[in-house]
């Protein structure tokens, strides 16, 4: 029997499991990703990510290749009624404070197939497909996983192998293996449930004319059959059809009830391909805990949503960025295994307002009485179809109790990624920096003239980049939009300790408090658990 050993397993290939893989092994782990399917899944699941996620492709070096296979979204996210009147308009136009664009289709098989090439060229990351998990071990120093050989029993079917064939030794599992999570069911931690459950048939097609989608992502919420019709990815669209009351499931999932449904939309076997078709139950659900001694999980095994506002794989690739440089840290020893409490403590309050969202959105479109159907449109038609006045989610997402500065109105808030200039070259805050924590100061001076040789020492020891930013002068990088300086003046700050996941850890109002800030960092990333006071504060 084959056994390896490795910093840390990874159970499950799909994006969030190989985004993980990629992140910890440019920290140079040695990661292993074991995956139960012999080949690719080759069907289209998520078709979204914002610019934030894109942000996190491109601190993956992925960024070429990714947009490679992306569509931008150019307009509005439009809510219709029947009557085709507006009642929400969602702009996903443009570029985000990511310096990405707001919002991005693309087909899963391609993300997948990207994110696969880029692990599997590393040469500390290894993908073991067709290796189903069948017993985890944890040990007070280890975590033993053991995998039988995947037999599929028809196309799409696996069964799950009684014989163990390989062992996988770890210092830590990481579960990315979707709803029905293994890994979560191993550490036994319950999920805290909306109760919000409704049936769709979801239809992946690729239309074979030139047919324009104009806007290209809406909801028309008829209650007659509530339909989504959003892009799939360039050369691909999506429809999402409500299963009505008194529809059997079964029956709605058939390929000749898609075909029928498509019909309404004039799309037929003349112009059309059908790739996929398949029922889901949305829900929206977290586990309570997502670390426990040396397991964690990530993505759908520790939070599912509807899929509305398209924040579901989103949501998964901000588990993976916020736990890497955690675990980064543990492995190396630099930091006490409490810091991936954080893990939980920070995602859980992020995610619930993702899963928040979502829900209102659902609200929104799950309407199949005709009267609620009329007092909606006539409420969201009175407020303009604007998104800040018809729906009750408004507050911006931020993270919970962790790495973060207590009374610090930007803390857990993500730090834009504007363009500066270096050496002339225009280019995005996070090229000029590097991966990893960054100070950014608001000055007309380099950054070294700025901080005492301790402060620098401290900076080099907890590997944060320091670096200052302005329109004028001898800054390390060159304000050339103006954008830094309108951030930084609109929030009364100069400094800003930026964390590797892009999320703020605490701002000051002048360059004088940053040495206190570091020390809260630092502080913050020794000691574990408890809530660092903002500098000065009682
Ligand atoms: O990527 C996903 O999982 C879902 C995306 C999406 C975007 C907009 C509307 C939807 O119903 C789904």
């Amino acid at each position: 029997m084959q056994n390896s050993h490795h910093d840390v397993v990874i159970v499950g290939a799909g994006p969030v499991g190989l985004a993980t893989a990629r992140m910890l092994g440019q920290l140079g782990h040695d990661v292993v990703v074991v995956e139960r399917w012999p080949e690719a899944y080759p069907l289209p699941r998520a078709v979204h990510f914002d610019d934030e996620i894109g942000r996190v492709f491109q601190s993956m070096d992925l960024a070429d290749e990714v947009t490679a296979i992306t569509e931008p979204v150019p307009d509005f996210y439009e809510w219709r009624n029947a009557a085709g009147e507006a009642l929400l308009r969602i702009d996903w136009s443009g570029t985000g404070p990511n310096g990405w664009p707001t919002a991005n289709f693309f087909s899963q098989p391609q993300l997948e197939q990207v994110l696969a090439r880029a692990v599997e060229s590393m040469p500390t990351v290894q993908l073991v497909r067709g290796a189903d998990v069948i017993d985890i071990e944890e040990h007070q120093d280890r975590v033993v996983v053991s995998a039988g050989d995947t037999r599929v029993a028809k196309p799409g079917q696996v069964v799950s192998p009684t014989q163990v064939a390989r062992t996988f030794t770890a210092r830590y599992v990481i579960g990315c293996d979707g709803a029905n999570s293994f890994v979560r069911s191993r550490m036994g931690v319950a999920m805290e449930d909306q109760g919000f459950f409704f049936d769709w048939l979801i239809v992946d097609t690729i239309p074979t004319d030139d047919k324009q989608w104009l806007p290209m992502n809406w909801q028309l919420c008829d209650p007659v059959r509530p339909t989504t019709i959003v892009s799939g990815g360039p050369g691909r669209r999506r429809w999402e059809f409500m299963r009505l009351p008194g529809e059997d499931p079964a029956d709605l999932g058939t390929s000749e009830t898609a075909w029928k449904l498509l019909g309404g939309w004039g799309r037929t076997e003349e112009n059309t391909r059908l790739e996929r078709h398949a029922m889901y139950t949305f829900a929206a659900r977290w586990a309570e805990s997502w670390v426990k001694g040396r397991l964690a999980i990530a993505g759908d095994a520790a939070h599912q949503m509807p899929p509305f506002a398209g924040q579901g794989m989103c949501s998964g690739l901000r588990d993976a960025a916020n736990l890497t440089w955690k675990l980064d840290r543990v492995l190396r020893g630099v930091a006490e295994p409490a810091l991936l409490d954080t893990y939980t403590s920070e995602r859980s309050l992020h995610l619930q307002h993702a899963i928040a969202m979502s829900v209102e959105l659902g609200k929104v479109i799950c309407v199949l009485d005709p009267e609620q159907a009329a007092q909606r449109d006539a409420r969201m038609i009175a407020g303009g179809a604007d998104p800040a006045k018809v729906l009750p989610v408004a507050a911006r997402p931020v993270l919970g109790n962790g790495v973060v500065l207590a009374d610090c109105a930007l803390s857990g808030t993500l730090a834009p990624q504007f363009a500066v200039e270096v050496d002339r070259s225009p280019q995005l805050l996070d090229i000029a920096t590097g991966n990893g924590a960054v100070l950014l100061l608001a000055s007309d001076q380099p950054a070294g003239q700025l901080l005492s040789a301790s402060v620098q020492q401290t900076l080099a020891e907890l590997d944060i980049i320091a670096t200052s930013v302005a329109a004028n002068g001898n800054s390390d990088l060159r304000d050339f939009t103006g954008e830094w300086g309108r951030w930084f003046d609109a929030n009364s700050v100069a400094a800003v300790l930026i964390r590797p996941d892009h999320y703020i850890f605490g701002t000051t109002p002048g360059v004088a408090g940053a040495p206190e800030l570091v020390a809260g960092y630092t502080a913050r990333m020794r000691n574990g658990v408890a809530t660092v006071p903002a500098p000065g504060a009682a």
